[in-house]
């Protein structure tokens, strides 16, 4: 057997219960990392790789990183992708018989980390797990907020359009989905989402069980999940996971909350993308989205709960009002929004603070931070009105502060305490009775050693007798040569130096002892009582989440009604009968990006009867593209109880927003435009109801045109007769004969004027078809050669007049004829022909072609 040192012996096994982790294994002031891991960590972290002896001849790569900043190196090798296990010493090293012992105390996934940067982020960090059963169960989780969500899904493409809206970090997929098409689909869908495969827990008891042990209860019924099996699997498979990682479940971890994706508005991918609703398509930034314009909010829960509320919009016409009568009172009182604002700015990421102290990875600072952002609540609280909005009277009623929470941490915790807790310093005096005598002792050391000194030298009798320190030799008195007579008897002689020696007394070795033993037990009283208040603040978990969550809507509540009086939006009407009025509504990014005042507003009317279906027809860069989807946002905006960029708007409540526009990105997933656009097209056709809002910008554009117009043309008689609401913008002139045979098919069109063969756009729509396409005169604005357009209009005018355009190769030909007379070209025929091999039918059918020739020159 070979022989190895009993560390990498505890090493080796304890790796083997990790071995999709990279195992940061705990060496005194060091996280160490050996074989695989050292060299794949070397090279993420770009650190050193060296080697250690194991106890056989050959060596081990290795390479490590400082505790004390562990968590930045953790950081980088998860955003790289990768899983981290903490192996910690369980026990005091001293105290240790043998090895020390080691244990992996909390596995860092993509999907679960809590690193110190997603305090300040307005992103969700979400694990979602997911379970192919009858349904699709699928849970989801933010560990840093202890938000616990989930439902039941009974299509695939639904549920690839919830993944996508809620583009988790990681994925949690039983091991039978490995390398399958749906495997592929998820990675095409979030390219960098993490895969975990996992055994599911598929059995409905089982699930049960351990969910009912986890809350501690008895039944499930209140939490919507007896009737759900995959969704009880799915999240006891998570809950699971997480305690495998995380080795305990916290406390500010929720109860699973089921919900129903019918009580939202739904938002496929398509239009997420298309509606550019969290970020712009071009560079995927946040500049240019709606979320851009939306998001004034000053907490980052606020701006985590404001994109929540963007993807999940409502469906029930009462809550939507709730949340705008609460806009509109915060419109309405400028002074108090703005001293709300002020307060909120001061406030701190409540709920990820709660969740840190939860997880017990708070520190000082977290905790001051919080304390801080407490003090603001009463202040805020006495703003806010009462009996005026629901909203506000449910967000005042849970602006509360647990107990005594906000003195404890007052009365407990130094301001300028250190964020490593373990180098003390953390905890204020008065505190702890045993830690404010260590301190006195210490401070009295001084004065201690000052008053030894002149009674010494009183005693002695030796007028420069010293007492001084040194790290050696710890406390000494020091007489010089000349003096040493009078040492006394009770000096013990400790240093010998050139014009003196050093003593000790025994008073002054009692003093030593008890100043070094103060110092380690106050670090270690400090700690025991920081450890504790953490976990005081751990245990009031659910009350500060439900406080947070107060604070954050009042922060989106607030942002919403800034937004709206910046950028002047009116208050929609909702309405539960199907049906979509707006007058002269704008779109809230474009008019950002435009001078102001210079974006022309538009009004758009849809409804059932004679407006199920708009035509709308114009030149390209008229306009028609920022028409539908302002149509698309001011609806959206309207279910999310938003004010909206418009005059006036009456919004019935829809339950989807389809659309289809331009060529998207996906060519990169390997589908054509053209295949891309039918699939969108074909899932708008199978799931549209009398309820949902359609824009259509260009079908059919990708094939023939014959193609694409008897495409667009069926497209459009199938949305008018199933009566979905549509705006159909379109290059393909015919469409708007549509108009003259259905009732609910209108024509419009988006103005333009011409000016000296120049094109101005207005930018309003009008009812009625366009007359002209001006696609040339645009094409000129573009810059092509002006050869080029010339030779367009050439072929444009007699394309309308319905003769065949002037072919270029003509043209050729006819200079062509000056080079060969006709003489000659008949002449090279005759000469060609060979009578010998001509058969009489042949030769009479050449004869023909002759004399056609002849005739034609
Ligand atoms: N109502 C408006 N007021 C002012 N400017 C506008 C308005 N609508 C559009 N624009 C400007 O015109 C540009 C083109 O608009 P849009 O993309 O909607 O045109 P389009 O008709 O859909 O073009 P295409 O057919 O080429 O896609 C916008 O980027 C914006 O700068």
């Amino acid at each position: 057997m070979v022989h190895i040192t009993p560390m990498f012996r505890q090493y080796l096994e304890i790796k083997e219960k990790y071995p999709d982790a990279i195992l940061f294994f705990r060496l005194g002031d060091f996280y160490e990392m050996f074989f695989e891991d050292a060299e794949l960590a070397s090279r993420i972290l770009d650190i050193a790789l060296t080697s250690r002896d194991k106890g056989t001849k050959e060596k081990v790569p290795m390479c490590g990183v400082p505790a004390a900043n562990a968590a930045h190196y953790i950081n980088r090798l998860v955003s790289a992708g990768y899983k981290v296990a903490i192996c910690e010493q369980v026990e005091d090293p001293k105290q240790a018989k043998g090895i020390v012992k080691r244990e992996v105390i909390r596995v860092v996934t993509p999907g679960l980390n809590l690193d110190e940067e997603t305090l300040t982020s307005k992103d969700n960090r979400f694990l979602v797990s997911l379970f192919p059963g009858k349904a699709w169960g699928m849970a989801h989780l933010d560990l840093s907020t202890g938000d616990f969500k989930v439902t039941e899904i009974h299509s695939e493409e639904e549920m690839l359009n919830e993944l996508f809206r809620l583009e988790p970090k990681e994925i949690l997929l039983p091991e039978t989905l490995k390398d399958s098409a749906l495997e592929r689909k998820i990675r095409e869908l979030i390219p960098h989402i993490f895969i975990s495969y996992r055994v599911f827990i598929n059995a409905k008891q089982r699930a049960e069980e351990l969910i009912k042990e986890r809350y501690q209860v008895a039944d499930l019924t209140g939490f919507g999940l007896s009737q759900a099996p995959a969704a009880l699997c799915a999240a006891a498979t998570l809950l699971d996971y997480v305690i495998e990682t995380q080795k305990e479940v916290s406390s500010h971890l929720g109860v699973p909350k089921f919900y129903y994706l019918s009580q939202f508005l739904i938002i496929d991918e398509a239009t997420k993308r298309n509606l550019e609703i969290l970020r712009n398509n071009l560079d995927g930034s946040l500049k240019g989205s709606l979320l851009w314009v939306l998001d004034k909010t000053l907490t980052p829960m606020g701006g985590r709960l404001l994109k929540e509320w963007l993807l999940y919009p409502l469906r029930n016409l009462e809550s939507i009002e709730a949340r705008l009568e609460a806009v509109a009172y915060l419109v309405d009182e400028p002074s108090k929004r703005k001293n709300l604002r002020e307060l909120l700015a001061r406030i701190a990421d409540v709920e990820r603070l709660t969740g840190r102290a939860a997880m017990g990875v708070a520190n000082p600072r977290d905790l001051l931070a919080l304390k801080d952002s407490l003090k603001m609540v009463p202040q805020l609280k006495e703003l806010l009105p009462e009996k005026i909005s629901p909203l506000l009277d449910a967000i005042k009623e849970n602006l509360l502060v647990p107990g005594d929470l906000v003195q404890n941490l007052e009365k407990t915790i130094r301001e300028e305490a250190p964020v490593n807790f373990k180098e003390g310093g953390v905890i204020k005096d008065g505190v702890h009775e045993e830690l404010d005598e260590l301190r006195r002792l210490k401070d009295d050391a001084l004065s201690f050693l000052a008053e030894l000194e002149t009674r010494e030298r009183a005693r002695t009798g030796i007028p420069n007798l010293k007492v001084g320190y040194n790290r050696v030799f710890g406390y000494y008195i020091e007489v010089s040569k000349s003096h040493l007579s009078k040492v006394p008897d009770n000096y013990i002689r400790k240093q010998t130096l050139v014009g003196g020696e050093r003593f000790i007394t025994p008073e002054l070795k009692e003093f030593e002892a008890k100043v070094l033993s103060a110092d380690e037990r106050i670090k270690e009283l400090e700690q025991e009582l920081f450890l504790e208040i953490r976990k005081n603040v751990a245990e009031k978990a659910q009350e500060l989440k439900k406080l947070a969550r107060a604070l954050a809507t009042l922060d989106v509540l607030a942002s919403l009604a800034e937004v709206a009086v910046t950028n002047n939006y009116i208050r929609p009407k909702i309405i539960e009968e199907p049906g979509i009025q707006i007058r002269e509504g704008r779109h809230p990014v474009v008019e950002k990006a435009l001078p102001s005042g210079s974006f022309v507003p538009n009004s758009v009317k849809l409804d059932l009867k004679e407006n199920v279906v708009l035509v709308i027809t114009g030149p390209n860069m008229a306009g028609k593209s920022t028409i539908l989807r302002q149509t698309a946002l001011i609806t959206l905006l309207a279910h999310v109880g938003s004010f909206v960029p418009a005059e006036e708007a009456t919004i019935g409540l829809c339950d989807r927003i389809f659309s289809r526009i331009g060529a998207s990105d996906q060519l990169s997933r390997g589908r054509s435009t053209f295949m891309v656009e039918m699939s969108e097209c074909a899932n708008i056709l199978h799931q549209a109801t009398s309820r949902s809002l359609v824009i259509l910008d260009e079908i059919g554009r990708g094939t023939s045109t014959y193609d694409g117009l008897a495409i667009a043309w069926a497209v459009a008689e199938f949305l008018h007769e199933k009566k979905i609401m549509t705006l159909f913008a379109t290059h393909y002139h015919e469409l708007v004969e549509l108009a003259g045979e259905y009732p609910g098919i209108k024509n419009f069109n988006v103005a333009v004027k011409t000016f000296e063969d120049q094109i101005i756009f207005l930018y309003r729509l009008l009812p009625g078809p366009a007359s002209e396409s001006y696609g040339v005169q645009v094409a000129a604005l573009a810059g092509l050669p002006k050869e080029v357009i010339a030779r367009a209009k050439d072929i444009l005018k007699s394309l309308e007049n319905k003769t065949s355009p002037p072919l270029k190769a003509k043209k050729e030909k006819k200079r062509q004829k000056s080079l060969f007379s006709p003489d000659d070209i008949l002449k090279r025929q005759i000469l060609g022909i060979d009578p010998d091999r001509l058969s009489p039918l042949e030769a009479l059918q050449k004869l023909y072609e002759l004399k056609a020739l002849a005739e034609k020159h």
